[in-house]
């Protein structure tokens, strides 16, 4: 098995999301707004995919056109479907393409997603095509370099169940990595045939924030439910799932993509026909969508994702700046603007304390991403304490 099949198993291990395009830059936050804007002409128009165009169909935009140069001429697009060591399926016009890789990249330079272009002569991926966005985790482990899980992904549904799962703060994390990748962040609740109330799910996770481009609620066992989803899954978008492990992404993902319309070569079937793909993996949908699998995907730890929480959290971000010290703690400084805001109801207290503790987890975690092994083991160490202290408190699982 190739090293991200078997990365796909490690329970513990956290992922993140990071745009290319946008890295330095994470504090001006019309980067950010003008890089969304950009992504919802086409993500929520449509304007640029209608077409016939095959390749427009796997999602190839003229972001990607935009790339090409005199010297690939001679050379393939192909939509980067599945990665393996040693070698990774291309989707084109004409199906899927076994490919390998260029002496100057490795399966760790590609992602599910990705656009390439490649010597179709040689079989070998020649270049990566500068992505729109970016999923990556840190694998586990202290030392552990950020592996990429998936490239050019429009949407992620964010994933929960109408039930114990449901829990905001962990939303907040998923919507912050999406928004640190510049992807659209939709909030899906399953097991809404479960549970009495639906409704006041959808109205706490609307009210998270105005980042959020849908909350849906559904009960993923049925067809007619899921396919609400497929107004995000129009010709050459690309949505993913994230979310805690039994809410339900499986059983959409088939639904999606349907026994007949999924690519042959790209899908892991057992004998009943149940998604078992245990590596990442790109499918087309029947609308000409497409859908990036990641199965495994459970825990996620937050680092380098400062950009993505002050665009979620941009209010209290904005009123940070405020604050008469620069190095404001907005705990009891005078002339704290934060907690003015508390004081005048404008801003909830929880809403603040969730913001204090993103914060403060990416911040550890990017300290320690740099930082030597024994100092990083013993800081890790007691985050976790602290963290299985909160869980024990709270219940939460
Ligand atoms: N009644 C009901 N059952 C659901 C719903 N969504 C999922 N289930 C059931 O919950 C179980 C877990 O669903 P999966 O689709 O395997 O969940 P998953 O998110 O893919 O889980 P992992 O593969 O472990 O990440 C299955 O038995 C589903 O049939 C729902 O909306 N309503
Ligand atoms: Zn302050």
């Amino acid at each position: 098995m190739g090293h991200i099949a078997d990365l796909s198993l490690q329970q513990r291990a956290e992922f993140r999301v990071r745009p290319l395009a946008l890295r330095g830059k994470r504090r001006d936050l019309s980067q950010y707004e003008a890089h969304l804007a950009a992504l919802s002409v086409t993500a929520l128009t449509g304007t640029s995919f209608d077409a016939p165009d095959p390749l427009a169909a796997l999602g190839w935009s003229p972001h990607f056109a935009a790339q090409l140069t005199d010297e690939d001429a001679e050379l393939t697009p192909l939509r980067i479907a599945s990665v393996q060591r040693n070698k990774a399926t291309g989707l084109g016009p004409d199906g899927p393409q076994r490919l390998s890789y260029s002496n100057d990249l490795s399966a760790a330079d590609v992602a599910v997603g990705d656009w390439v272009v490649a010597n179709t002569t040689t079989t070998q991926i020649m270049r990566i095509l500068p992505r729109t966005s970016q999923l990556s985790r840190r694998a586990a482990g202290v030392e552990a370099k950020a592996q990429l899980l998936a490239a050019n992904v429009d949407t992620l549904f964010i994933t929960t169940s109408c039930n114990a799962d449901f829990n905001l703060a962990r939303l907040e994390r998923y919507v912050v990595l999406a928004l640190d990748a510049g992807i659209h962040p939709a909030i899906l609740l399953t097991k809404a045939d479960q549970c009495d109330d639906p409704a006041a799910y959808v109205a706490q996770a609307t009210a998270l924030s105005d980042k959020i481009i849908a909350v849906l609620a559904i009960n993923a066992k049925d067809p007619a439910q899921v396919d609400q989803l497929r107004a995000w899954c129009g010709p050459g978008q690309t949505v993913a799932f994230v979310g805690s492990s039994g809410v339900g992404k499986s059983t959409i993902i088939n639904t999606l993509t349907g026994a007949d319309q999924t690519t042959a070569d790209i899908r892991a079937d057992d004998a009943k026909g149940r998604h078992t793909t245990t590596a990442r993996s790109l499918h087309l949908l029947a609308g000409g969508g497409l859908v990036i699998d990641m199965p495994g995907m459970r825990e996620l730890g937050l680092h380098d994702v400062a950009g993505g929480i002050d665009v979620l959290f941009d209010d209290i971000f904005k009123l940070a700046g405020q604050c008469r010290f620069r190095d404001c703690a907005h705990v009891s400084e005078p002339g704290c603007a934060v907690k003015a805001a508390i004081d005048a109801g404008t801003v909830s207290a929880e809403r603040v304390e969730r913001w204090r503790k993103l914060k403060s987890e990416d911040k550890l975690n990017t300290t320690t991403m740099g930082m030597d092994r024994k100092r990083a083991r013993a800081l890790t160490r007691s985050h976790r304490a602290i963290q299985a202290e909160q869980r024990g408190k709270k219940g939460d699982k």
